[in-house]
């Protein structure tokens, strides 16, 4: 039996798949819905992954948060185009001393999270997972799923491994979810992005997947300008990412099966793009200590002419 009881908030891709994982190894887990309620209450989950695929046919499922109990982790699993829904969601499940599990890409989350519930510790984790969820209730993993957890303080003051992260760990861990502990969650969260800005936006730009923008010579050497760039923009903050970390990046990329990154599925699907949290807090950020950005700027232009064009379509 897991130590900790969950909240899902968003049983989506990430949320749904990693939820369900820590409800199979015996934790108590309580996932809350949108769309997916009617679904979900009658036949569970379904995940399809490459571990082994499994189905929950009973989860503890919500489609009000008011009806679900607080817990000692709030896993914020929803888009981040959502966020503005947390100010609603988060004070009714928390009590004093729970943790809120940030598992969003990007960058500037926690700070947000911290203003609207201040009595919680707060820790980010990144995600290297490829999983989608493809009808309601039904997720399918792809590959990967390791987080890399680090715990937030103001400021995004590195605060080392706390014992709160080594309970989190403990049952990630059972549950079969790769997991490591950083003491920097700022210098995690830069790492990510040095993946995220280049893939996610030009994917959407160039309406490519990973392994076309990898094979063609220009795209591969523009991906490395952005991730110079990222470097830059985590130097502003005062964290050093090492030039052999772009090598990898790019390494990592190419052995990738050809993969459509998650803001080109929103972008396909017709849905918001995650471009303030993926794109706009970095630059943002990178700005307040004096620092320009200007490839990562043209990108997000563009990204945002073009969420912009979607939204009269949807
Ligand atoms: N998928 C992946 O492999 C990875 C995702 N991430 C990050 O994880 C985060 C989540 O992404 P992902 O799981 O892919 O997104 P999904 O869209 O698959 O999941 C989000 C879920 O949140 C639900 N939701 C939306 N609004 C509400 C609401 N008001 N109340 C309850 N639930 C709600 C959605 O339900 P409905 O569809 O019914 O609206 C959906 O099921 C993003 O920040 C993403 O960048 C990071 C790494 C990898
Ligand atoms: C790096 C990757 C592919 C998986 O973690 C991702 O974050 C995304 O598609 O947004």
């Amino acid at each position: 039996m897991g130590n900790l009881s969950y909240a899902i908030v968003g049983t989506g891709a990430l949320g749904g798949f990693y939820g369900a994982k820590l409800q199979k190894a015996g934790n108590e887990v309580h996932f809350l819905v949108n769309s997916d309620y009617q679904q979900v209450i009658k036949h569970g989950l379904t995940i399809e992954s490459k571990d082994g695929d499994f189905r929950l046919p009973q989860v503890q499922v919500y489609n009000q948060v008011e009806k679900m109990p607080s817990c000692d982790v709030v896993v914020v699993s929803i888009k981040t185009t959502q966020n503005h829904i947390l100010t609603q969601i988060l004070p009714p499940l928390v009590k004093d001393d729970s943790i809120v599990l940030v598992l969003q890409n990007g960058l500037g989350i926690e700070t947000e999270i911290a203003q609207i519930v201040s009595n919680v510790n707060i820790i980010g984790g990144l995600c290297f997972l490829c999983s989608n969820k493809i009808a309601p209730g039904h997720i399918h993993h792809l590959d990967y799923g390791k987080i890399t957890l680090g715990e937030y303080a103001t400021n995004y003051n590195a605060v080392g491994i706390t014992e709160r992260m080594k309970a989190i760990f403990q049952d990630f861990e059972n549950a079969g979810i790769e997991i490591e502990l950083t003491e920097d969650l700022l210098l995690g969260r830069w790492k990510k992005l040095m993946w995220n800005i280049p893939y996610n936006g030009l994917s959407v730009i160039l309406d490519a997947t990973t392994d076309e923008i990898m094979a063609d010579m220009y795209t591969r050497t523009l991906v490395e300008q952005l991730m110079k760039e990222v470097q830059l923009g985590a130097k502003s903050t005062g964290r050093i990412i090492p030039d052999s970390f772009i090598q990898t990046m790019l390494d990592y990329t190419v052995k990738m099966k050809p993969y459509r990154t998650s803001m080109k599925i929103d972008f396909d699907e017709n849905r918001p793009l995650e471009v303030e949290a993926i794109v706009g807090n970095p630059l943002r950020i990178a700005a307040e200590h004096d620092v320009s950005l200007p490839l990562i700027r043209c990108l997000y232009q563009q990204l945002k002419f073009l969420d912009n064009r979607n939204i009269g379509d949807r």
